[in-house]
């Protein structure tokens, strides 16, 4: 279901303006139903009264657990069904963050992306993508909410933005901790330049990898063809823009992207920016030829990237004990069911 489908729905069963932000609030905030409280405000039009309880059961259907899978650093793998038995993954993260997934599958293929494995098996509605917040906060309490889950969201873009500006206002996350992750696309720039000073703008992570170009198409091959100066440019804009820091996304691939003239690119490329480079090493999957870095050697990369100017910070991504690479969970799930999962 699309929130707008959704609004519509509303307004037909005589919804006003303030009823229609009460009933998406209680379900994106994941609030105790108190609509019985006799205070003014709160009360609904018959009809709706009525239809709540079927609606409620089809908004909780969006999006459901089908298994948890906690890690050691305090993070969470959730398995989630949707309504027509596909299932995406999203993850609690430390310090009150979530990983929503934005697609189920994804055209882009990037080699080490165990989602890329799969192409594309179809788009979540904006309903499927809020949804997995309203679930995710029936576990924990979620402030930050990144769009590194399974999926493109610049080939998401409408749905994804409408569930931005819902969680955004009465989801009551923070714009800047809404985080919008992409391998660069000309339409998101113009997307996010256009939002009016009234509607949500959320912070931008663009999934940079190299410093080459020629790299970069082999290792994300479907992605738009910017060469990685115009992405930091266009970066670069949007950071001044926005008021919020660009963060880039380097996956750390042992021999591949972690020589010396990579190094001297992001120098290049980023000292100087509005920009934080964030270094996750490579979490294996199986059947692909990648290797992860060892620690130490990505510790003492970050640290001379510190050095020579450039804001980098060292993450590793969360669950790692528990089928690490976005994708894992499902694929693992789906082996027994008719999902092909391609050998690389
Ligand atoms: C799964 S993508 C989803 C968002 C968007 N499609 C993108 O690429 O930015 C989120 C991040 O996960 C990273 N990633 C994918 N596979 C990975 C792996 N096996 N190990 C570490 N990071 C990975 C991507 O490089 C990207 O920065
Ligand atoms: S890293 Fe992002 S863009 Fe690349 S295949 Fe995975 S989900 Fe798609």
């Amino acid at each position: 279901m699309h929130i707008d489908t959704l609004r519509q729905r509303l307004r037909a069963l005589g919804a006003l303006p303030k009823h229609e932000q009460r009933v998406l609030r209680d379900w994106v905030q994941a609030l105790p139903h108190d609509r019985g409280r006799r205070r003014p405000e709160h009360f609904l039009p018959l009809a709706l009264r009525e239809a709540l309880p079927a609606l409620d059961a089809e908004l909780q259907g969006l999006a459901r657990l089908i298994s948890e899978h906690p890690g050691e650093d305090g993070s969470a793998r959730l398995l989630v069904g949707l309504a027509d038995g596909q299932t995406v993954e999203s993850v609690l993260l430390p310090r009150e963050g979530l990983c929503v997934s934005s697609q189920v599958g994804c055209a882009v293929g990037c080699q080490f992306c165990m989602t890329g494995r799969e192409g594309l098996i179809r788009q979540l509605s904006s309903g499927e993508i809020v949804a997995q917040l309203a679930l995710a906060r029936r576990l924990r309490p979620v402030k930050k909410v990144v769009f590194m889950g399974m999926g493109e969201p610049a080939h998401n873009l409408d749905n994804v933005l409408e569930a931005i500006e819902l969680m955004g206002t009465v989801g009551n996350i923070g714009h800047k901790n809404l985080v919008f992750s992409t391998v660069g696309d000309p339409r998101v720039f113009e997307r996010l330049h256009a939002l009016g000073p009234d509607e949500v703008k959320p912070a931008l992570a663009l999934s940079l990898h190299t410093s080459k170009a020629a790299l970069r198409e082999q290792l994300l091959p479907r992605a738009p063809r910017i060469a990685p100066d115009e992405l930091v440019e266009a970066g670069e804009a949007y950071a001044r823009a926005s008021g919020y820091p660009i963060q880039y996304q380097w996956t750390l691939l042992d021999g591949v992207n972690d020589g010396e003239d990579e190094l001297d690119g992001i120098v290049r490329l980023l000292k100087g920016r509005y920009a934080i480079l964030n270094m996750i090493p490579y979490n294996t999957i199986p059947d692909l030829a990648f290797r992860r870095p060892s620690w130490d050697k990505a510790r003492e990369i970050a640290r001379r990237l510190h050095q020579r100017g450039v804001l980098t910070k060292l993450r590793d991504s969360a669950g790692q004990d528990v089928d690490g690479g976005c994708g894992q969970l499902r694929a693992r799930e789906a082996k027994g069911r008719s999902i092909p999962i391609r050998a690389a």
